[in-house]
């Protein structure tokens, strides 16, 4: 059964988490009829959570379904029926018969339009939570193909760990074995990428003169798999890939000083993370990533600079709403 919390309204409520995801190698393939790309990527959840509460509203005076967004960068996030926390709800509920009322709070942890699922993230931690609190039952494989249904990386956010991803990312295989610890620093751009846009520059670039030739392809996913399942870090930052890398720099060209910062600060591999404009550095050890950010926000080429570590758990509720995740 989910904990019971009081609110003031008398409201039933229950919290869950969901991870950040980086994607470790990210291959994009051609442009598919339905607007999508074909992926070949590796994922992986890292230690930057979003929280989200889903309440049942019993109060006559209480807002209908309202939406509540607190955390940094929250005044990007729209808080009418668009959001993706609301429509993860709003697919449940209809799914569950009901027409009870239900209020959404998400707290931001992970930056907004940062290439690292901040929406998706919201969106699983929602299904998760409102799945508990209508006592629908669904395990894990019917709640990542509703998962689907709101976005490409939310399936990913519920699963967490490290994992294949194909299809347009939705489908999902674990890598079990890629256990080992890594330790990364995030640095933060200003502004934020749209994904979409970013999928489009790289079909533009792909197009030009050469383009297709020129640009870096990701490759096989083999040696990054196989690096996984040792522990040299080393060894898996040699073997890192992102396509969409090139587009996000040439929409974002201060990118750029953002990633010879990290490499002058000694990280092992620095690149974007996803859609960008997110700046990963992956490091030795988390000596190496405190002294990587230290320098990397010295250099004030980040709005922000965070350490992280991967892989974490997937989407999962907890009962106290101050609880730290499950790592
Ligand atoms: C860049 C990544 O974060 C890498 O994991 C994902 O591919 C993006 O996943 P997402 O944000 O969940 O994206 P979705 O909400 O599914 O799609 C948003 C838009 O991104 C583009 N898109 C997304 C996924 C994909 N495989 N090919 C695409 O071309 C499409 O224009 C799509 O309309
Ligand atoms: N909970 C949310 N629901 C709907 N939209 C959101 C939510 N959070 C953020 N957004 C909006 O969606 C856009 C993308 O935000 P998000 O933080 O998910 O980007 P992202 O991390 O780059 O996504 P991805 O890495 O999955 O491509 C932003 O314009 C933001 O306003």
């Amino acid at each position: 059964m989910p904990r019971d919390v009081s609110t003031p309204a008398g409201a039933r409520a229950v919290t869950a988490v969901a991870p950040a995801k980086i994607n470790l190698h990210l291959g994009v393939g051609d442009l598919r009829a339905d607007g999508f790309h074909d992926l070949l990527t590796v994922y992986r959840a890292v230690d930057l959570w979003e929280r989200v509460t889903v309440a049942l509203v019993d109060g006559d005076d209480a807002d209908d379904d309202e939406v509540v967004v607190t955390g940094p960068g929250a005044d990007q996030v729209p808080t009418d029926r668009t959001n993706l926390a609301a429509r993860a709800v709003d697919l449940l509920r209809s799914e569950a018969g009901t027409d009870a009322r239900l209020s959404i709070r998400i707290v931001k942890g992970v930056p907004v339009a940062g290439g690292m699922a901040g929406g998706s993230a919201d969106a699983a931690a929602a299904l998760v939570a409102t799945d508990r609190l209508l006592g629908l039952g669904l395990g894990r494989a019917a709640l990542e193909e509703r998962a689907a249904r709101l976005g490409s990386d939310v399936p990913f956010c519920i699963r967490g760990g490290t994992a294949l991803g194909t299809g347009r990312g939705e489908t999902l295989a674990p890598l079990l074995h890629a256990r080992a610890e890594q330790h990364l620093v995030v640095a933060l751009a200003d502004g934020g990428l749209s994904t979409p846009v970013v999928f489009a520059e790289l079909d533009r670039l792909r197009g030009e003169p050469g383009g297709a030739r020129e640009l870096p392809g990701a490759g096989g996913v083999e040696p990054l798999v196989e690096a996984l399942a040792g522990d040299d870090p080393a060894r898996v930052a040699g073997v890192l890939a992102n396509d969409l890398e090139p587009a996000a720099l040439s929409l974002m060209p201060a990118l750029r000083r953002t990633l010879r910062a990290g490499a002058e600060a000694g990280a092992l591999h620095g690149m974007v993370s996803g859609s960008g404009p997110t700046c990963l550095f992956f490091c030795a050890d988390r000596e190496q990533a405190i002294a990587v950010a230290a320098e990397v926000s010295e250099t004030g080429v980040a709005r922000e600079v965070r350490l992280t570590r991967g892989p974490v758990a997937g989407a999962h509720v907890i009962d106290n709403p101050q609880q730290t995740p499950e790592q």
